[in-house]
C-alpha cells in the first residue's frame, strides 16, 4: 500500500471567520499540527508592547526583532510559539492592547519577514512528531507562505457576524479595523483560493467542506458523521 501522502491545508480569512475553530477540528481528525499563525504574530506583539518598541520606531523594533530567540513547543496537536522559552500566555496575546496593535505591527515588512521561515519551518516540526500534514491558519499563508499548499480555503463571513461571533466569545476587539488593515493580504490569499461563506452555516458544515477535501487528499474514504 502506498504510504500516506503529507498534506499541508492551508486557512485564510478574516477576523473571527471560524479559522481557528474549523483547523483545530480537522488537525484532530486528521492527525494534523495545527499552526495558528495569529497567535505567532500577537506573540511578537505582545514582545513589543513589553520591550516599549512602538510601531512608529522602526529601529526599535528591527533592535527587538534581531534579538527575539524563537522555538516552538508542542500543546497537544498545536504549534505553540516559544519566545527566549517562554510561551506567551493565551490571555496575554488576547488582551485588549494586543488586539488593538496587532495589525499594525503585522503590516510591518520587517515583522513580517522576521516570521516567515519560523512558520515555513512548521512543516519540518510536523514532520519530525509524525503527523499527518499540517493546517496553517492566518491571512497570506496561501498566497505567500505555502501557495503550492495542497488545499487553500478562505473563509468568508459576513462581518456582522463575525462581529456577533467576536462579541460573543466575550472579547473587546476592533474586528473591522483590523480586517481594513490586513485587507491587501486578505485580497492576495483569496486569489484561487475555494471559498467557503459561513455566514449561514453552522461551524460543523463548515467543517464537512473542508474535511471532504482532507480526506480526499489523504486518500481516505469520507467519513459521514
Ligand atoms: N459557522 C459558524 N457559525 C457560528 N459561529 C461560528 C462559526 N464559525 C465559528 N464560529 C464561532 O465564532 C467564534 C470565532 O471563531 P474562531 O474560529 O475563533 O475564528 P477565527 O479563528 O477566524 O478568529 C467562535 O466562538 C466560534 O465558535
Ligand atoms: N498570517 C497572519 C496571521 C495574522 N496576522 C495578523 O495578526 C492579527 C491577529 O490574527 P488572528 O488570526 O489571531 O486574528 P483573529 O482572526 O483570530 O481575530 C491579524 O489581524 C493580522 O493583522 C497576519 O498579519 N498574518
Amino acid at each position: 500500500m502506498a504510504p500516506s501522502p503529507f498534506i499541508i491545508v492551508a486557512i485564510d480569512g478574516g477576523a473571527a471567520s471560524g479559522k481557528s475553530s474549523s483547523s483545530r477540528t480537522l488537525s484532530e481528525r486528521f492527525n494534523l499540527l495545527h499552526v495558528d499563525t495569529g497567535s505567532f504574530y500577537r506573540a511578537v506583539t505582545a514582545e513589543l508592547l513589553r520591550r516599549g518598541a512602538p510601531a512608529t520606531d522602526l529601529a526599535a523594533v528591527k533592535t527587538v526583532l534581531a534579538d527575539l530567540k524563537l522555538g516552538t513547543r508542542l500543546n497537544g496537536r498545536s504549534a505553540m510559539m516559544e519566545i527566549g522559552g517562554r510561551v506567551v500566555p493565551d490571555a496575554e496575546i488576547r488582551s485588549l492592547d494586543v488586539n488593538t496593535w496587532v495589525a499594525t505591527y503585522s503590516a510591518i515588512p520587517e515583522v513580517r519577514a522576521a516570521l516567515l521561515d519560523y512558520q515555513r519551518g512548521q512543516a519540518n516540526t510536523a514532520r519530525q512528531h509524525g503527523f499527518r500534514g499540517l493546517v496553517m491558519e492566518g491571512r497570506d499563508i496561501g498566497s505567500k507562505i505555502f501557495p503550492d499548499a495542497d488545499l487553500r480555503f478562505f473563509l468568508f463571513a459576513d462581518p456582522n457576524e463575525r462581529a456577533r461571533r467576536r462579541q460573543q466569545q466575550g472579547f473587546q476587539d476592533q474586528v473591522a479595523k483590523r480586517d481594513t488593515i490586513d485587507s491587501q493580504r486578505l485580497n492576495e490569499s483569496l486569489r484561487g483560493a475555494t471559498v467557503i461563506d459561513s455566514t449561514f452555516l453552522t461551524l460543523e458544515q463548515v467543517v464537512e467542506q473542508m474535511a471532504a477535501a482532507v480526506a480526499a487528499k489523504l486518500g481516505e474514504a469520507p467519513a459521514h458523521r
